[in-house]
């Protein structure tokens, strides 16, 4: 073991070099593939050493820093303790990247273009036969796939957490958060926030069959339209709209009457996150984003992101925007991820990270918050009922997801763990997802589903309670920015420039004072629709949750 301190710093020097280098071409030969999905990109991006040159990083392993006086280099040599899974030998490392362990459904051409065209069908369609199709033509579609490579994909995982030194992947993916009490905190936040949901899935259960003759009752195995997991209710707010007679201006018809293109929304984004006193995006950004789906017939993965190419000056979004408000308000969730990268890219390459991937979450959710109450904020008079349609429709995307956000990795941990054993996958998934969102697959189920593996986060292995967390950390920090309205630019730089050199919860209480994630702010935003949810609910007689119902299985 190396004591020297000294010796210590030299090796992050040559660390720091060599990462910029290989990360850049990593990030190059990933953007290739998922811009344009051909078997050359795919062997390119499999075959790029990045990731496994961090087996070269041995030595960081090597380093005792107990008596190491600098905090930054213990930091930085912590963090370079785990390589995930570049720890795994090269052949089962591709076997992971080529994604023969659960990505290389998203790249099969065919399957990309009927996974968009079916999510299309959820959000717009009303007629129960029509969504019924595309909710089983996607399962049956990506998820039998999945089914099989699942388990190896497990088992890899957990081999690559061994070697990191954490008991299977679910724990390497949970220590991001630092503290170790974060199952119990994110047991407690749910506490919390399950009233508001069964408060919200009662109003709505009732009145999206109340409006509309073709909608039969309401019931946990009624797929919901709107969105191909139910975890976000926000395109039924036609249906569920509290006071009908006040509709909120519709912006994507105002939008498409004004003939805006992709690209004006990104400007217009940039222009907010400017307006706050942040900064604007390079001259690069607007010239290598995938802003649109492309034309020439190239096959894309479509999943919206953002990414840094760990260079200082290359910073792109890919997206198949559409224009709808939807799509508006994720792009500035987006460019939410960019203005981060943006605030750190002077930091050393292992600190340019959120200070932890929910912050990275809340940072872009936060400003979209801002971005649609801007209006409602100047507005503060605004009437009563108008006010409840605004939260409702606020409501219908962040409290809807509350439950989908916390069970997709409580699944998935028991599945690292080894609670759920691969032949109750599918059935302990729909437990889970009754138990907390009150959901049943509209059709039974048979062995050969893998519906979990419909949802592109487990297809491709990224884990998701950051989403969670974010959900309450994003109007935490709404309403530290509400407070110091106006010097906004000062108090978010601080916090965005910090990237991951230090615990969260120092950052966290640099912005709000508080050092935990409280969900304070978030019963404060909602209070008065809250509150007029339990008036309607009341005289509605309306009976919270689902009690005693359970989803029918064909086994
Ligand atoms: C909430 C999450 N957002 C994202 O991936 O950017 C999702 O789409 O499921
Ligand atoms: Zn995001």
């Amino acid at each position: 073991k190396f004591y020297n301190e000294t010796v210590a710093k030299a090796f992050l020097q040559f660390y720091e070099h060599t990462a910029q280098v290989v990360w850049n071409q990593f990030m190059d030969a990933t953007w290739n593939y998922v811009t344009n999905i051909t078997n050359k990109n795919r062997e390119e991006m499999v075959t790029q050493r990045g990731p496994s040159t961090f087996c070269t990083l041995a030595p960081a392993r090597l380093f005792k820093t107990s008596r190491f006086q600098d905090p930054a280099v213990k930091r930085m040599l912590s963090k370079l303790q785990n390589i995930d899974k570049a720890a795994l030998p090269q052949d089962e490392l591709e076997e992971v990247m080529d994604g023969k362990a659960g990505r290389s459904v998203w790249v099969l051409p065919w399957l990309l273009s009927l996974g968009i065209d079916l999510q299309e069908i959820m959000v717009t369609s009303r007629d129960q036969k029509e969504l019924l199709w595309a909710w089983q033509g996607w399962r049956n579609a990506v998820g039998h796939q999945l089914r099989i490579t699942f388990e190896r994909y497990v088992q890899l995982s957990n081999k690559a957490a061994k070697l990191n030194g954490y008991k299977d992947m679910g724990a390497l993916w949970r220590s991001k958060y630092e503290p170790d009490t974060l199952e119990q905190d994110l047991e407690q936040l749910f506490q919390e926030l399950q009233p508001l949901y069964l408060k919200l899935h009662a109003y709505v259960r009732r009145a999206a069959k109340g409006r509309d003759a073709l909608w039969p009752p309401l019931s946990p195995c009624t797929p919901l339209p709107g969105n191909m997991w139910a975890q976000s209710w926000v395109n039924i707010l036609d249906l569920v709209l509290p006071f009908p007679k006040k509709p909120p201006e519709d912006i994507t018809k105002i939008m498409k009457s004004q003939h805006w293109k992709p690209s004006k929304m990104f400007e217009e984004a940039d222009m907010f996150f400017t307006s706050l006193g942040l900064l604007s995006t390079p001259p690069n950004f607007w010239k290598k984003s995938m802003m649109e789906r492309p034309a020439d017939g190239r096959e894309v993965e479509c999943h919206a992101s953002a990414w840094d190419f760990y260079n200082g000056k290359d910073f792109r979004i890919k997206k198949c925007t559409e224009v709808t408000i939807e799509d508006l308000l994720s792009i500035f969730h987006r460019m939410g991820h960019i203005q981060y990268f943006l605030q750190y890219k002077n930091l050393s390459v292992i600190f340019r990270a959120g200070a932890n991937p929910a912050f990275e979450e809340a940072v872009g959710s936060m400003i979209t918050l801002s971005a649609s109450s801007h209006k409602h904020l100047l507005n503060r008079g605004r009437a009563r009922k108008e006010e409840v349609n605004f939260l409702m429709g606020i409501a219908l995307e962040k409290i809807a997801f509350i439950p989908f956000a916390y069970l997709m990795d409580l699944f998935r941990w028991k599945v690292f763990d080894g609670t759920i054993q691969k032949d109750v996958y599918n059935q302990e998934w729909w437990n889970l997802r009754l138990k907390y969102q009150g959901m049943c697959p509209p059709i039974p189920r048979t062995k050969d589903d893998f519906d979990p593996g419909a949802k592109f986060h487990i297809s491709a292995s990224v884990p998701y309670i950051r989403y969670f967390i974010s959900l309450v950390l994003q109007f935490q920090l709404h309403e530290a920015l509400c407070k110091a309205l106006g010097h906004m630019g000062p108090l978010h730089r601080d916090i965005l420039k910090l990237g991951s050199s230090k615990p969260w919860p120092e950052v966290l209480q640099k912005i709000t004072g508080q050092t935990k994630v409280s969900t304070k702010a978030l019963m404060t935003y909602f209070k008065p629709l809250l509150n007029w949810l339990v008036t309607e609910n009341v005289q509605q007689g309306e009976i919270l949750g689902w009690p005693d119902f359970s989803c029918t299985f064909a086994g």
